[in-house]
């Protein structure tokens, strides 16, 4: 049984792991990649329900993993591929929720599930089988409305390492950059080292002490799951490093956290943007990218003006914004090297679109480095 906040139940079959997991309900539009959203950390606490109707089809592999596991709290699909057919696929998808323990349920009509939680928002919501298949109904609502709620949840600490490590430049070297560590993915790091930066990955945990004694040449907080407003630590940190001229670029957390640092406040979306193909303008270019998303809150600031930062950063501009809804999805300081984006131009999975912005991360490092010379 999928059961919802509101008291909407939804009866399926057991899929993956058995037992009772609580989670918020959101639901992602992309047709392919279910591989990378279920090892992205930014789902962490969250039951994710897929709109595309078969899912499976091409099993799992260790190429595709974002990360070492699978983060989502359960998982809800329509119509799980019987047979997995691939070159690449390795295992199935069924065997690695199980041995992951993520509780799923299919033969939902995820569809109709989307189209309520598109006019009703995002809840809290649990997914019964097994042992909990035979609690009742007022028992598993209980347990729904006593899970926790996303807004004011701080999940950076679940999914970051916690301890440092480095990924070397596998590109022409231009540096070394900080990676804080709020639950990044294999494919973000892999850009950067191929960017030509050394990768210093550190915990959340970490202090502006911490960064700043490993004497990076820039510093990059990662997408993750949770809150931004419950990061008021992070938000120091980088206030910080940003005082000190260290130049910044940030992608979905770490746009809302750079966002934050400046000054705006973030506020949660009804239902937030999770797929691959939402319609992003680069306003500098005029050019429309196509884009991979995974978030559920937002930086709130005037999408058509210049902004002054509250927190004496200078000159701020919104850079890019969606195109179905006017979200933020980028912001640009025009008077500090730092810059960042709220969609993901790591695309995994996702188009290619907007893999430029490794390159403008790497141009604007060097031309700071020449600056300080
Ligand atoms: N992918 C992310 O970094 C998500 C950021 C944040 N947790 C949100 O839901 O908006």
């Amino acid at each position: 049984m999928l059961v919802l906040e509101d008291g909407r139940r939804y009866e399926g079959r057991a899929y993956g792991a058995r037992g009772v997991t609580l989670g918020e309900a959101v639901f992602a539009t992309g047709m392919t990649g279910y591989q990378e959203t279920l090892t992205d950390p930014s789902y962490a606490g969250q039951i994710v329900m897929m709109t595309a109707p078969h899912i499976g089809n091409t099993g799992m592999n260790d190429e595709d993993m974002e990360s070492s596991k699978l983060w989502v709290a359960g998982f809800v699909v329509r119509d799980p591929s019987r047979v997995v057919s691939n070159f690449r696929s390795q295992r199935s998808l069924d065997d690695d929720l199980e041995a992951a323990g993520v509780v799923g349920i299919s033969g939902i009509d995820t569809r109709a599930v989307t189209r309520h939680i598109r006019s009703a928002g995002a809840m809290r919501a649990g997914i019964f089988s097994g042992d909990g298949a035979v609690l009742t109904h007022g028992e598993q609502l209980e347990l729904v409305l006593g899970g926790a709620e996303m807004a004011g949840r701080n999940l950076s600490g679940t999914v970051s390492t916690t301890e440092s490590y480095t990924l070397p430049a596998t590109g022409e070297r231009v540096g070394s950059v900080a990676v804080l560590d709020l639950g990044v993915k294999t494919s973000t790091l892999n850009f950067l080292a191929e960017r030509g930066f050394d990768v210093h990955v550190v915990p959340q945990s970490a202090t502006a002490e911490d960064v700043l004694a490993l004497e990076p040449d820039a510093l990059f907080f990662s997408n993750g799951p949770g809150d931004p407003g419950a990061s008021d630590r992070h938000v120091d940190l980088l206030r910080t490093t940003l005082r000190e001229g260290l130049p910044y670029f940030g992608i979905c957390f770490g746009n809302q956290l750079l966002g934050r640092a400046l000054g705006f406040g973030t506020y949660k979306l009804p239902f937030g943007h999770r797929g691959i193909n939402q319609p992003v303008l680069d306003k500098a270019t005029g050019r429309v990218e196509i884009t991979a998303h995974n978030h559920g809150f937002a930086v709130d600031a005037p999408i058509d003006r210049v902004s002054e930062s509250s927190e004496g950063f200078g000159r701020v501009e919104v850079s890019h914004y969606d195109l179905n809804d006017n979200v933020v999805e980028g912001l640009n300081c025009l008077d500090i090297p730092a810059f960042s984006v709220q969609y993901h131009p790591e695309s995994a999975a996702g188009p290619h679109d907007a893999n430029y912005l490794f390159d403008r991360f790497r141009d604007m490092v060097i031309a700071s480095k020449e600056n300080d010379a």
